[in-house]
């Protein structure tokens, strides 16, 4: 296990070798997960990356080697991508917009045929990133290092913190220099590093005016529409205004990532491929609505408001004319 240290050192090489774009990015803490100020930022929903819980520290050995002896011959969704980005889509959505082309592909490989293209993988291929919820499948060996997770810490902080039941485990295997573009997802998220380097950017629930998500009805729902490396300004104006935080995670760390809070991920280039796990638990259900409302009620709220919008008008054509003839003019 590296020590503290030279991960300290590892990581101020990162800092300095990742690509900064044009949005300021402060560091997200890095804290002893006993720190009391730890606690605080998790209680605040706010991200922070965590230091010695032994979350994951029975899978620190995992690498694709162990992973392709013990993890059984079962199907894993494998991505396919042309560039490195991995830009997410719900298959279920697709028939609300005819003209969507999906910018991934996606096939059941065992782990086995994962690696044997991983090792064969040559400029011009395109880039593979698995990502497979673990279930029961998987072999006796996994078992044991998943029953030896530390269940004890992760289990008091979703009580401590009221949240719902653990929803699932997604099992990340990527290529180093694989991108997942900015997005949020509805859940809390405790996001475990296990081997190689990977860079989030953060940014709060309230910049959602600077980051345009996609319409809810959209394949791309949940995922901005701005592209990091080619900012387009004038479709987005208020793209000037984002501001983030990052955080560059060593095997052993964890990060909690609080619901509603926008990321995009990087598994840092020339670093090896990257294995993840992480913990999405349902979110508290808000006990006693406080004013003003949240960034990420709000979230929440427009959510619900787009929704229902779709299914009066059913043609989601017509819900852009009608929002715009609501607001334009009258609370513009
Ligand atoms: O843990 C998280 O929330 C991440 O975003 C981790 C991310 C892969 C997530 C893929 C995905 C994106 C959107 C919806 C469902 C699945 C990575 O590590 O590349
Ligand atoms: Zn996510």
């Amino acid at each position: 296990m590296a020590s503290a240290s030279n991960n300290e050192s590892v990581l101020e090489e990162i800092r300095a070798q990742v690509k900064s774009y044009h949005f300021p990015l402060d560091e997200v803490p890095r804290l002893n997960c006993h720190d009391p100020r730890a606690e605080r930022l998790i209680q605040n929903e706010e991200p922070v990356i965590l230091t010695d819980t032994n979350l994951v520290a029975s899978a620190l050995q995992w690498d694709a080697n162990y992973l392709g002896e013990h993890i059984g011959n079962s199907n894993y969704t494998v991505y396919f991508s042309n560039t490195h980005k991995f830009l997410y889509y719900d298959d279920k959505k697709i028939s609300k917009v005819p003209s969507f082309v999906p910018p991934t592909r996606h096939q059941d490989l065992t782990f086995q045929e994962f690696l044997r293209k991983m090792n064969k993988w040559k400029n011009g291929d395109p880039w593979m990133y698995l990502q497979q919820s673990l279930n029961n499948t998987v072999g006796p060996r996994i078992v044991q290092d998943f029953t030896a997770f530390n269940w004890t810490w992760v289990t008091e902080q979703q009580r401590k913190n009221k949240w719902g039941p653990l929803t699932s485990n997604l099992l990340l295997v990527g290529m180093e220099g694989v991108i997942t573009p900015v997005h949020y997802d509805e859940q809390q998220n405790f996001f475990a590093q296990i081997h190689g380097y990977k860079r989030f950017l953060l940014f709060e629930p309230g910049m959602f005016p600077c980051l345009y998500p996609y319409p809810v009805y959209h394949p791309h729902d949940r995922q901005s529409q701005v592209d990091f490396d080619n900012p387009d300004f004038e479709k987005f104006p208020k793209l000037p205004e984002l501001r983030g935080q990052q955080a560059i995670l060593a095997p052993g760390d964890v990060l909690y990532l609080p619901v509603y809070w926008w990321h995009q991920v990087e598994s840092v280039p020339e670093r090896g491929m990257t294995i993840s796990v992480n913990f999405w638990y349902k979110s508290a259900p808000t006990e006693k609505v406080v004013y003003p409302l949240k960034p990420q009620q709000k979230v929440a709220m427009m959510r619900n408001i787009e929704k229902m919008i779709c299914d009066v008008l059913v043609n989601v054509e017509e819900v852009g004319p009608l929002m715009q003839s609501m607001v334009l003019g009258r609370y513009t």
